[in-house]
């Protein structure tokens, strides 16, 4: 049983692993914090969270569990604040979805409490934010990786652990070099590749008739790049070795099939195109989550 759980960041996601934590009956009061009172306000209003805050030090105190679900580029500033007035029983996680970058933060600000830090990242989302867009049932059978560090304990790692299972989530392990270089090439990539296309055919001059035209396999492809911004920027720029890894073997698949496009080459695009849809077909009746 938790007394006291700490949202810091009552957004899509740490808005929704309240509302599951709630459904478990596993914790007693959930105070959340934020930069801006409306979506506060909205997170109060629809019993999300028990009490607001627009300081993490203030709220930290005495909590049981510190979710921390800002933006990979705000963690940084947030460790700083509340390291120094966390309690020794308290545990820290966060959502981020870049984990070197976290975990590099945490050794930086919060060195006495590494022990109690256990990194996590749910793979479940949405293009949308805020609490607003929040659900109980966003981690249901969906992965949840844990990072954990050498000095994080088994106590934490298991509390955590733990508590995403309650909320439906499947809990995995891995080195936080190998999760960063697998979510490059399977969120990071196809984000910055929404958003570029976007981003290109909204700058042309006859924009407005190709949006007029646009239909579902636009539709498909972009539907994340209605995505936060913020949040894209921070993670592009944490995960910058990985990307880069990542849109270099993209932009070398697309070559090759300019080139064979230019020359004609149905057999070659053909290939490819059967590669693709092959693994594509056999993700999707694997049970893709
Ligand atoms: N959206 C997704 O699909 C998804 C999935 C998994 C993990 N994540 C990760 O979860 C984290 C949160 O993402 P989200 O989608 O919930 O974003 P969101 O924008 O819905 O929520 C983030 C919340 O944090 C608040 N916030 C930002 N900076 C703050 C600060 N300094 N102090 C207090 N509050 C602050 C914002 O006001 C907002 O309410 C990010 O690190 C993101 O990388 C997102
Ligand atoms: O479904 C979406 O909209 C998402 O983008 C979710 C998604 C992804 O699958 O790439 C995005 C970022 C995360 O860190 C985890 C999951």
């Amino acid at each position: 049983m938790l007394k006291k759980l700490v949202i810091v960041g009552v957004g899509l996601i740490g808005g929704s692993f309240a509302m599951a934590l709630r459904n478990t009956n596993m914790v007693e009061r959930i105070v959340g914090v934020g930069r801006s009172w409306e979506n506060l306000s909205s997170a109060l209003g629809t019993y999300v969270i028990d009490a607001a805050e627009t300081n993490a030090v203030n709220a930290v105190a005495d909590a049981d569990l510190v979710v921390l679900a800002v933006p990979v580029g705000q963690m940084g500033g947030i460790m700083q604040e509340i390291a120094p007035v966390l309690s020794s029983h308290t545990v820290i996680t966060d959502v981020g979805s870049t984990k070197q970058d976290v975990i590099e933060l945490a050794m930086r600000y919060m060195p006495e409490h590494l022990e109690r830090f256990v990194p996590g990242h749910p793979i479940a989302g949405a293009e949308r934010s805020g609490v607003k867009a929040a659900t109980d049932s966003l981690f249901q059978d969906k992965n949840v990786i844990l990072t954990p560090l050498p000095e994080t304990s088994d106590d934490a790692r298991n509390l955590v652990k733990e508590l995403w299972q309650k909320c439906g989530a499947i809990v995995h392990e891995m080195p936080p070099k190998v999760h960063d270089q697998i979510f490059a090439a399977v969120s990071h990539l196809p984000h910055v590749l929404a958003y570029a296309l976007v981003a290109d055919i909204a700058a042309r001059p006859n924009a407005s008739d190709l949006f007029q035209f646009a239909a579902g396999g636009f539709r498909d492809f972009t539907r994340i790049a209605s995505s936060s911004p913020e949040m894209w920027r921070d993670i592009c720029l944490a995960n910058r070795d990985a990307m880069v890894v990542e849109l270099d073997s993209y932009l070398a698949q697309v070559n090759r099939m300019r080139d064979a496009i230019i020359k004609g080459d149905g057999i070659a695009l053909q290939q490819i195109f059967d590669a693709a849809r092959n693994a594509r077909n056999a993700w999707i009746s694997g049970g893709s989550k």
